[in-house]
């Protein structure tokens, strides 16, 4: 037992705990150490929200909310010695000890060592990437104010594997390709001058270039359309038919052109941007209609009224009459979980029913823009031919922001509109709500779409549940509802992921499509349903491909090439480079560039894993769907490629549709260096028909879309469900600081050579991970390449800012409120997540209400290199900085403390250089089975005191044998 020391807080030595769980300055006197350990001082939870000004979030349904986390015991007066006798000393010698005990007894995965200058990196062995020659190290480096990373060493840290070895390298090939890169490319146009409507589309490279970063406009060299193509499925479920867009009937009148001639990717947002003001780029509904109305729409969202006109619209039954006053029902559904900050509900009790198309109301306000709305015949993704020809779309936009990168967001929604004689969800035939994309420049691409109705349950729950309701009451009211809802997908870092709603759990399984997916399942063992590799390829080759992946080999087939310089002439044997390319899926196999095959003939390409036995149909696609180069869509093809896979953990098939562009060299733009798409992936969920889904399931996707990956939230305790909060993906910086882009690197060698590559330099001569984007050592701060390099995002040394990757849930723990775990086996290096949440000034954190979500960043308390660097003259270049996830985090503010965590937490900088306020990544420290709570270690300072002189003690609960005790 260790005596109470009492030490009175100085300017130096901060009064609370680092990292998070300060207790606040208004609870300072008087206040117990359990009020803080509720997480709110005063008040109730939702009170604490509500005075937060914390926006209505779907995820909080009609269950009452827990707290952050149980009122655990609190000792006071009395500190306790942890169960092996280590004593955590706010100062760090507990860190020190632990390191030094661990680095005596020599586990052999965790070696620290320090670079010159006194720079320490922690490498993990491994036989690939061996660490550097050791070095006696001079002095442990003290623990990073608020940084667990170095407190505690877990002797089971490491596997680590296959490091990367930068002397091996993918060829730039394997690197120009970009999974979806898309972008908006329109300009030119300001909002109200928009007399047309633009509904532009296109494919960028996501290696956002610096000038892009810096809103320099560049030429982009033709139209770029809304796009839509067809992915029908056959009879037999198993044939899949890529159509390029029905586009062509209203080439003439369509405006991209207008828009897109000699703009910037982003010089529409720009002007839009500047003609309103944040609260007016709130997202539009989805509107899903079903009435008399056909092809040729043209409509306007009106600024500031609540309503959006469509014209024009067109009996498809009267081959083009005009339709002056159409009835149709309206379904105004939520936009949730497409733009980040998205605040604005409509319910479905809101749907205006047999309003006149002339006139519809929608119950926001909208960007001002008029728009074109082009009939399309042929309906993106739309598995029944018979049903595409029956839909039309009414194409919307939106802006919306994304800030923290310095992005603009374009979002685009279509939505489909139909007679109530053909309307599926009347008849129960399969159809499609809707599809919106949401084109970014730069990596926070998200895409809404809508799913083919056959892959709709027909009890739907969109993704925009409503805040408060129970489970059930979304159910039913969507049960009532004949209208149509819409599919939330996003599209993030590189993917594109059409997804059924939220309400997965609720899908009707005697939809056909379902069947044919779970036929397939059924056919196929899980272990063969694995992922296809994208592959990119430029050669002769053009439209009607036809191409089979067979099951057990390795071998891909592409049939019927033609080449379209010779109009059509069908090639036997066409040489094309083909890349293979990483997959994008966590857990899935991966596939590095070092493969890339090259001069294989087109009608023999290997791939390198066993794929789902199923045919494949390939057609031909003269107009690039989201190329937003005319001239190159117009010189590429694409080819479909299907495949199945499965995701046990909560009971879902996703079916996977890899859309691959195929190009002459001559055309090629990734070998002239131009901007193109490499291909595109959809993904479609399921519920596979035979499972269930997993018990105490209660929030489908806490993220709303917002996260490439749905975060479930499980509670097998309680009918709790998590304090609202709002969902973000990105640090929010405060309005007056501008970050600058650091220098990048001018790598077009996927920075293979460390010694040439300035961020391999900045990483102190290696950059820091594997191929399999595992971390491979820790650093203070490491440096990831970013938006001024001229590496493109599929560089391994672009990890974390891409986003969590695996899967992971939030779940209610015995005594530590909700944790976090995920339901994959997760590989020892392997990113987690950034802990996101509003950037504060320390001076600022310490008068929040809440701190249980706080986070000091950026300090060390031994090196001020962190204050140095700062690229804001009106922030203080001397005071610290702390992330407060209270109101606004992502799952990372769920993910609890252990003292012998799993997790560790690693500075990161890729899109500024300060070092004041880095990313805060989540790194796996070690192998993690699955369903293992993941924790860091918060390394709280023990002993602080509060004003009336009583020390700050919480309890810690995190079950661990070398557990410290206490928190605080
Ligand atoms: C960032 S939150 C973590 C998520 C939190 N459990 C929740 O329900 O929202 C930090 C708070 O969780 C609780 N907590 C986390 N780890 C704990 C542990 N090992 N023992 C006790 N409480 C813990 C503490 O109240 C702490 O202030």
């Amino acid at each position: 037992m260790v005596g109470l020391e009492l030490r009175v807080p100085h300017e130096a030595n901060r009064s609370w705990p680092p990292r998070c769980g300060r207790l606040p300055a208004a609870a300072e006197d008087g206040d117990s150490a359990e009020g803080a350990a509720g997480g709110l001082v005063e008040g109730s939870e939702e009170e604490a929200a509500g005075n937060a000004g914390v926006p209505p979030v779907s995820c909080s349904g009609g269950l009452p909310h827990t707290p952050p986390q149980p009122q655990p015991e609190t000792l006071v007066e009395e500190r306790e010695e942890g169960g092996d006798g280590d004593v955590c000393s706010s100062d760090g010698q507990f860190v020190r000890d632990c390191v030094d005990r661990r680095g005596r007894t020599g586990d052999g995965e965790l070696e620290k060592m320090e670079e010159n200058g006194g720079r320490e990196k922690r490498w993990l062995t491994s036989a690939v990437n061996p660490p550097p020659k050791r070095r006696m190290v001079s002095a442990i480096r003290r623990f990073p104010r608020g940084s667990p990373r170095y407190a505690v060493v877990d002797t089971s840290i490491g596997c680590w594997r296959n490091a990367v070895t930068n002397t091996s390298t993918g060829g730039e090939e394997g690197y120009v390709f970009e999974a979806t890169p898309i972008s908006f490319a329109s300009g030119g146009v300001s909002a109200e001058d928009a007399s047309h409507m633009v509904t532009t589309s296109s494919i960028l490279r996501r290696d956002v270039s610096n000038d892009e970063m810096q809103g320099k406009r560049e030429e982009v060299g033709g139209a770029t359309e809304a796009h839509n193509h067809k992915i029908q499925e056959s009879s037999v479920g198993k044939s899949f038919v890529l159509d390029d867009f029905a586009q062509d009937q209203d080439d003439n009148d369509h405006p991209q052109n207008d828009v897109t001639k000699g703009s910037p990717r982003h010089g529409f947002a720009e002007k839009i941007d500047e003609t309103r003001t944040l609260h007016e780029r709130k997202p539009i509904s989805l509107i899903a209609a079903d009435g008399d109305v056909r092809s040729k729409w043209n409509g306007r969202l009106r600024k500031g009224i609540p309503s959006t006109y469509v014209t024009d619209p067109v009996n498809v039954k009267t081959k083009g009459k005009r339709l002056r006053n159409p009835k149709m029902n309206v379904a105004l559904l939520d936009d949730a979980g497409v733009v980040e900050e998205c605040t604005v509900r409509n319910d479905t009790s809101s749907t205006p029913r047999g309003v006149t198309h002339s006139n519809i109301n929608v119950k926001q306000h909208m960007v001002t823009r008029k728009l074109k709305r082009d009939g399309i015949g042929k309906e993106p993704l739309n598995t029944s031919r018979k049903e595409s020809k029956c839909v039309n779309h009414v194409v919307t936009g939106q802006i919306e922001e994304n800030n923290d990168a310095g992005l603009s967001n374009v979002k685009i929604i279509v939505q489909a509109l139909m007679a109530p004689d053909k309307c599926p969800w009347r008849q129960g035939k399969k159809s499609l709500a809707g599809v919106s994309r949401s084109l970014a420049r730069g990596d926070d691409v998200k895409i809404k779409n809508a799913a083919p109705r056959n892959e709709l349950p027909s009890k739907v729950t969109p993704s925009t549940l409503t805040r408060h309701e129970t489970r059930e009451d979304r159910y039913s009211s969507f049960e009532d509802n004949e209208n149509s809802t819409a599919v939330v997908a996003h599209e993030k870092n590189n993917k594109l992921c059409v997804t059924l709603p939220s309400c997965v759990a609720f899908v009707d399984e005697s939809v056909d499509a379902q069947s044919k997916v779970t036929k397939m399942d059924e056919s196929t063992p899980s272990h063969e349903r694995k992922h296809v590799p994208r592959l990119a390829g430029d050669g002769d080759a053009r439209s009607k491909c036809e191409g089979s992946l067979l099951e057990g080999t390795s071998e891909f087939h592409v049939r019927d090439l033609v080449d379209v310089r010779t109009k059509g002439k069908k090639l036997e044997s066409v040489n094309m480079n083909v890349t293979l390319l990483d997959d994008f899926e966590d857990d899935m196999m991966r596939y590095k560039t070092p493969s890339t095959q090259r001069g294989v003939t087109c009608s023999t390409i290997n791939v390198k894993q066993r794929v789902v036995a199923h045919d494949l149909k390939f057609d031909g696609i003269d107009k690039d769907p989201l190329n937003r180069f005319a001239k190159e869509s117009k010189s590429g093809n694409h080819l479909a490629v299907h495949q199945t896979e499965k995701n046990d953990d909560v009971g879902l098939v996703t079916k996977k549709i890899i859309v691959l562009a195929l190009m002459a060299p001559d055309k090629c733009p990734w070998t002239q260096g131009k901007k193109s798409i490499a291909g595109i992936s959809r993904s479609l969920t399921h519920r596979n028909k035979s499972r269930t889904v997993r018990e105490g399931l209660c929030l489908p996707d806490i993220s709303q879309g917002k996260e490439s990956i749905p975060i479930c939230v499980f509670n097998t305790i309680d009918e709790m469900q998590p304090v609202p909060f709002k969902y973000i993906t990105k640090v929010i910086f405060p309005p007056s600081y501008v970050k600058a882009p650091p220098k990048g690197c001018d790598c077009t060698n996927g920075c293979s050579d460390s010694s040439r590559c300035a961020c391999a330099v900045k990483n102190g001569g290696e950059l820091p991970f594997n191929f399999d984007s595992e971390i491979v050592y820790t650093e203070p701060v490491i440096y990831e390449c970013g938006p001024s390099c001229r590496c493109p995002p599929t560089c391994h040394n672009r990890v974390s800012q891409h986003g969590p990757k695996i899967p992971l849930e939030i779940f209610k723990t015995g005594k530590t409120g909700w944790g976090v775990r995920s339901p994959s086996f997760i590989s020892s290096g392997s990113f987690i997540c950034e802990y996101v949440g509003e950037l504060l000034q320390e001076n600022d954190a310490e008068k929040t209400e809440n701190d249980e979500y706080l986070f000091d960043i950026g300090r060390d308390s031994d090196d001020e290199e962190g204050l140095q660097s700062s690229t804001s003259e009106t922030m203080d270049d001397n005071v610290g900085y702390t992330i407060d996830a209270a109101k606004c985090g992502n799952v990372g503010r769920f993910i609890n403390h252990s003292c012998s965590p799993n997790l560790h937490a690693q500075d990161v900088l890729w899109d500024h250089d300060d070092k004041r306020m880095p990313h805060v990544m989540l790194f796996a420290e070690k192998n993690i089975p699955p369903l293992q709570e993941l924790t860091y270690d918060y390394n709280y300072n023990i002993g602080l005191v509060r004003k009336n002189g009583t020390e700050k003690v919480k309890k810690c609960f995190c079950g661990s044998s070398k557990c410290r005790l206490r928190l605080y």
